[in-house]
């Protein structure tokens, strides 16, 4: 279980955070929505521990998330916006980043390959540079990452963001399965409301530095808060 409480933040005058309780629990997928500029990558930065709050507690099973335990964090997935493969390792050498550091690189290899597969990808994309694949591989290739260590926690950050709605249904649909196959625990910002409806099984909403909304994505279409976002699609 991820919880936040109270969780303030402000830059200069503007407060971004106004003191946010959210909760999500193991298996459960959260998306979180707002509109731009809201502070969704912010909320998401504080629970990662790359930006400190001003005040309250991120808390992992109960327990607050101190900078000493931040190292909690590095076993958990994480989906950039924007694939953020690193430009100059392959592509197996990507989703195995991390496991290269505590094994072999043949068992780092098989593993990724695995990984790939599982996101659709074949082994000849294995050893191609990130240069060479397309948006949607890439994605794909990033989701592999994320899972490559087969994380309680998964975080995605706009996970369709840059790509055309029929790839953006197929990346919904392969989180949906993976997080649900995997159990793990899903945390998805968003302001795309199919993906809330594909991935989620929770919503929350953003707005003025304060979750407006929390409900099931189920019983999203009757709550007026979220009247603007499900307008606007
Ligand atoms: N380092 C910073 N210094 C000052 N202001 C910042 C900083 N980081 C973020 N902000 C401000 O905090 C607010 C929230 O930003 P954030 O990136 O979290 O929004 P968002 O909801 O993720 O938006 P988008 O959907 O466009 O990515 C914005 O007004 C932004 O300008």
């Amino acid at each position: 279980m991820i919880e936040t409480r109270g969780l303030t933040k402000s830059f200069g005058p503007k407060q971004v955070l106004a003191g946010i309780d959210i909760a999500v629990g193991q298996g459960e997928s959260l998306c979180v929505i707002g509109q731009s500029g809201t502070g969704k990558s912010i909320l998401l930065k504080c629970i990662l521990g790359l930006v400190e709050p001003d005040a309250g507690d991120v808390l992992w099973q109960g327990q607050p998330l101190t900078p000493a335990r931040r190292d909690f964090l590095s076993g958990f997935g994480m989906l950039f916006q924007g694939a953020a493969l690193f430009d100059s390792l392959t592509v197996w050498q990507n989703v195995g980043f991390r496991l290269r550091q505590r094994m072999s690189d043949a068992r780092a290899r098989a593993i990724a390959v695995e990984k790939l597969a599982r996101v659709g990808l074949g082994p000849e994309t294995a050893d191609l540079m990130p240069a060479e694949l397309s948006g949607g591989m890439a994605k794909r290739a990033a989701l592999a990452r994320a899972i490559a260590d087969d994380p309680q926690v998964i975080f995605f950050d706009e996970p369709t963001t840059g790509l055309d709605p029929i790839r953006a249904r197929r990346i919904n649909e392969l989180i949906r399965g993976i997080v649900t196959e995997t159990g793990a625990t899903a945390i998805t910002i968003t302001h795309d409301m199919h993906s809330v409806r594909a991935i989620g099984d929770r919503v929350a909403l953003l707005q003025d530095g304060r979750i407006a909304w929390d409900g099931p994505v189920a019983q999203m279409a009757a709550a007026d808060p979220l009247q603007a976002f499900l307008g606007a699609e």
